[in-house]
């Protein structure tokens, strides 16, 4: 994974040009600190729209795992499964972690 660079523009407005930055040489011009913000938030765009499809195809699996559970005389809802994600997505990411996994189980669940 790679790691953005910090730069000093707060905004994508903040294109002066006057600082060079990264690893300008003669040959490559500095970019711009808002085309950097700029091309930065295309990437951001893709990885979110990619992360929407990825929580519809959750959801999808999640309805048909809960329809073959109520289907066969269970409970829409596995508590003791919730808890392994919640702990997974903790560990992982920390307490905000646990957050994102509750709106996770909150678009999935009772959706059949
Ligand atoms: O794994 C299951 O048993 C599911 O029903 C899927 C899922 C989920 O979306 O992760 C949804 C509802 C349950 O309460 C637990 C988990």
């Amino acid at each position: 994974m790679t790691t953005p660079t910090s730069g000093t523009a707060a905004s994508g407005t903040a294109a002066s040009g006057t600082a060079a930055s990264g690893t300008a040489t003669s040959d490559t011009p500095a970019t711009a600190p808002g085309e950097r913000i700029s091309e930065d938030r295309g990437r951001i765009d893709e990885l979110d729209e990619r992360i929407i499809a990825l929580v519809r195809e959750r959801m999808a699996v999640s309805a048909r795992i809960q329809r073959t559970r109520i289907d066969s005389g269970g409970r829409r809802v596995n508590l003791s499964r919730e808890m392994e994600i919640l702990t997974r997505y903790r560990e992982e990411l920390g307490r905000p972690g646990t957050s994102l996994a509750m709106t996770l189980l909150e678009l999935c669940r009772g959706r059949v």
